[in-house]
């Protein structure tokens, strides 16, 4: 079985924010011993203390992987976000530090998009608002505002794995499906593209947001645009908290220019189930809050779980990087019995690849497999070579400058 230069039982894995437990079966099944979870987001010092010495670290939505605490990492290796967003991570400086951020791109997809599709349901006819009173002792049976699905349209911001999904289920119970993404994207089924944001929101009854955090999406949906949809429409967001102006939002629905909204994610959110959940969105009847739980369902966290968990180890046993979102990606195969691994990982300067293979002739190594592999100022060189000690090659790829991280596998 192949070694790694850092043995597995010395490997420390640092789960956070109740990823599923499959997770740390995947590693302990591995041989991986040193692991260490914990369910909720843990507050700065605390948080300091278990990622310190951290080599792998997996965290949801909600731990910041920025500024002090990604510098609090002395030894991080590889993080693995288990969910889609990456948007608490800085994955700049983590590249140029030499750590691979892995994520998963789809594993909860369908459960966004049917949460999303069973909101529209409900604020079309009303529930959110009729639930509420009846809670209350109300009784309000009337069919006032209270509309079919069916020829209804649904305009969708962000046409990528969620959006198209939901698309794709709305057009099943027969809604007009348009959408406006930045990409040039194939249309599914009978869904039109829209050239902006404009030209989508007086079309719509249903407004649903499935874009990534960056800058570009960040308070897109003001009073401006809020005044762009027809009276009566609903929102939904189930994407990022700053996506939407709040404040704006609930000017609209005081005003009954939005009759509805299903908001699942907000500017600040609660570290754990045990604090208290603040909104100027909440006692609006007429819209449902959800606890950001759009992809926390057990299909889906044990989806993320194994699929996150296994790129990690993956690239910790054998040092394939193959899906990282901020790093060159490099698929590699097992290695044979009779060779060493040797990973550079280095500043993607010219001759950098030149020192690299003289170090190697240095050291009289017959180079057996040769990888390489570039993302903008990173470059990620494998060679699997036949060589008894590995300690001189080690030291002389250090001493290159622009290295950043050097592993062996033998
Ligand atoms: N509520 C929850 O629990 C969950 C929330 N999410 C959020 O949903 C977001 C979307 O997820 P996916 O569909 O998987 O992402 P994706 O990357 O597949 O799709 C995002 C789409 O948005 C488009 N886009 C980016 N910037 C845009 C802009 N300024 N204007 C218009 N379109 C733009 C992209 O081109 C892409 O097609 C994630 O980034 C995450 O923040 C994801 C999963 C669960
Ligand atoms: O449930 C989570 O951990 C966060 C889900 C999410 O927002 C995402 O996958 O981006």
């Amino acid at each position: 079985m192949t070694k790694l230069s850092l043995s597995k039982e010395k490997i420390k894995v640092v789960l956070l924010e109740g990823v599923h437990p499959e997770a740390e079966q995947l590693f302990r099944r591995d041989g991986y011993s040193q692991i260490v979870t914990v369910d909720s987001t843990p507050a700065d010092d605390e948080l300091h203390q278990l990622i310190g010495d951290a080599h792998i670290l997996g965290i949801r939505s909600r731990t910041q992987l920025i500024g002090v605490n990604l510098d609090a990492c002395d030894k991080l290796m590889a993080v693995g976000t288990f969910c889609i967003g990456t948007n608490q991570v800085d994955l700049d400086t983590c590249k140029s530090r030499g750590i691979p951020v892995f994520n998963a791109p789809f594993s909860n997809t369908r459960s966004v998009a049917e949460l999303v599709m069973g909101e529209i349901i409900l604020l079309l006819r009303g529930i959110p608002e009729k639930n509420a009173k009846a809670h209350r002792g109300e009784w309000q049976k009337s069919a006032v505002r209270s509309h079919e699905t069916r020829g209804k349209t649904l305009g969708i911001v962000g046409y990528g794995h969620i959006g198209s999904q939901l698309g794709v289920l709305a057009e099943a119970l027969g809604m007009h499906v348009l959408f406006y993404d930045i990409e040039n994207k194939l249309p599914l089924g009978n869904c039109q593209a829209v050239a902006s944001l404009e030209e989508l929101l007086p079309q719509v009854d249903v407004l649903s947001l499935h874009v990534p955090a960056t800058e570009l999406t960040k308070n897109m949906i003001t009073t401006k645009e809020l005044a762009l949809l027809p009276a009566g429409a609903h929102v939904v967001n189930a994407a990022r908290g700053n996506i939407i102006v709040i404040d704006d939002l609930v000017d609209a629905l005081r005003s009954d220019h939005i009759a509805g909204a299903a908001i699942d994610v907000f500017p600040e959110e609660p570290a754990s189930n045990n604090e208290t959940f603040n909104s100027p969105l909440t006692g609006f009847d007429q819209v449902i809050l959800t606890p950001h739980i759009g992809g926390s369902t057990q299909e889906a966290q044990l989806n993320i779980a194994n699929e996150v968990a296994d790129k990690l180890i993956k690239y910790s046993n054998n040092g394939s990087t193959t899906s990282a979102v901020n790093f060159p990606e490099v698929s590699l195969p097992s290695l044979h019995p009779d060779l060493t691994r040797v990973m550079h990982i280095h500043e993607n300067k010219p001759g950098m690849l030149e020192q690299i293979n003289q170090a190697f002739a240095r050291e009289n190594m017959n180079v057996a497999a040769m990888y390489l592999q570039t993302a903008g100022e990173v470059g990620y060189v494998i060679m699997d070579v036949q060589c008894d000690s590995s300690e001189g090659i080690v030291q002389q790829l250090k001493d290159i400058s622009g290295t950043i991280r050097v592993r062996v596998l033998h």
